[in-house]
Formats: C-alpha cells, sequence, structure tokens
C-alpha cells in the first residue's frame, strides 16, 4: 500500500462548521453596527484562521488593528457560546473513519480553527475514532498553508510525507499538502468548488467521503 496515513482538515471536510461561524461573526458585526453577511459568504471568509475571517467579514474601509483586535475578542466569545448549534459531520464521513480504522490507518487533524475550539469538536463529534494528534492554530504558530504545522503531525504520525494523504476543501489545504510533500486531495462536500482546489494543486477530487477507500487499495 503505497498510503500509510490519513491527515484531515476540520473545517468543510469533516465537519460542517460554516453556519456557527457564521452567526458568531454576525452577532459581533451587529453589534458593532455592521452589515451581516449571507452565511454562503463564509464560505470565502473560513480556511485562514480566526483572524483572517474576522478581517474578511469587516467593512474593507474598517481594517484597523485595534477594531480588528476587539472583534476577534468578540468572535471566540460569540463562537464560545454557540459552536455546537448546528455543527455537524458530513454525511458518508463516519462510514470513511470506520474504513479507515478498520484497515488500521493512522489518522491525525491539521486546521486553522484555534486549538481549543479544535479540541472541542473532536471531542464533541469525533471521539469514537482514534485519532493520533489534532493540530490547531496556536498562538506564535504561523498558519497553513505553512509547512511548520505538517511537518510536526507528519513526525508525529512517523511515516513519510509521501505516504500521507491530506484532505482539504479549500486552496489553503492544497497548498498545504504541496509544501509539505502530502498527496492533496481536494473534497467537493466542503466550502470551495471544484477550479479552486484544482488550480491550488489538487492531484485528485473526491465527491464523496468514502471515494477515499479507493485510493489506499
Ligand atoms: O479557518 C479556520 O478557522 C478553520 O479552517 P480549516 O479547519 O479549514 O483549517
Amino acid at each position: 500500500m503505497k498510503y500509510k496515513a490519513v491527515v484531515f482538515d476540520m473545517d468543510g471536510t469533516l465537519l460542517d462548521t460554516l453556519a456557527d461561524l457564521a452567526d458568531a461573526m454576525n452577532r459581533v458585526l451587529a453589534e458593532h453596527g455592521f452589515a451581516t453577511h449571507p452565511v454562503d459568504a463564509y464560505r470565502h471568509f473560513v480556511g485562514s484562521g480566526a483572524n483572517r475571517l474576522v478581517a474578511r467579514a469587516l467593512p474593507a474601509d474598517r481594517q484597523d488593528e485595534d477594531l480588528r483586535a476587539l472583534c476577534l475578542q468578540s468572535f471566540l466569545r460569540e463562537y464560545e457560546a454557540g459552536w455546537r448549534n448546528k455543527t455537524c459531520l458530513y454525511e458518508g464521513v463516519p462510514e470513511l473513519l470506520d474504513a479507515l480504522a478498520a484497515r488500521k490507518i493512522p489518522m491525525a487533524v491539521l486546521t486553522n480553527k484555534p486549538q481549543a475550539f479544535a479540541e472541542l469538536c473532536m471531542r464533541e463529534f469525533l471521539s469514537r475514532w482514534d485519532f493520533t494528534l489534532t493540530l490547531g492554530q496556536m498562538p506564535g504558530v504561523a498558519v497553513k498553508p505553512d509547512p511548520a504545522g505538517p511537518r510536526q503531525v507528519i513526525r508525529h504520525l512517523g511515516v513519510q510525507p509521501e505516504e500521507i494523504l491530506y484532505l482539504g476543501d479549500t486552496d489553503v489545504d492544497m497548498f498545504t499538502a504541496v509544501n509539505a510533500g502530502m498527496y492533496p486531495v481536494g473534497v467537493l462536500w466542503g466550502f470551495r468548488p471544484e477550479r479552486e482546489l484544482l488550480d491550488a494543486g489538487a492531484a485528485v477530487i473526491l465527491r464523496h467521503p468514502m471515494e477515499l477507500v479507493s485510493l489506499l487499495d
């Protein structure tokens, strides 16, 4: 078998978190008297960490540092209050994780979600499965697509980068896989379109989670 481990992105790949993220940020925007965004707009705001989500959601002419920092704190507070209201596993993900577990394939999560929320989500939605590591965004550590996070995950898994399938739903995820030497697998059930994933280097595109299993044979 060519591939020995699977690393997953979280938001838009394992979990549909879009509505809870959007609701939290829209509450912050409303609090400041700014226009809110439709939930679908957040498909393009999520993926590069909470800092970038806040900056992308704020009005273009209100990007001053202090306001961004204040809104980031408010966003984290609001998200803490509502992170599991509408969030759920994508259809087919439990079956895929069961299939990987049955084959004893080591699994890990690498996400730009703040570490504390990544851990909460793992406990709430993914505790049935054994993950070697969950690595989220931490202060002072560069977010994906920087290769620092992937290197840490690869070390923990104890396999070569080219033996790892990295599944993600955004261009950032594909760049992350390419930068770290992992095999970039784009998924279409998440937040972004196929064209973006292909342009960012996706080697293969999945329409349903169980399609991953054929890459392991
Ligand atoms: O940007 C985020 O907050 C999370 O994004 P990711 O799980 O797709 O890395």
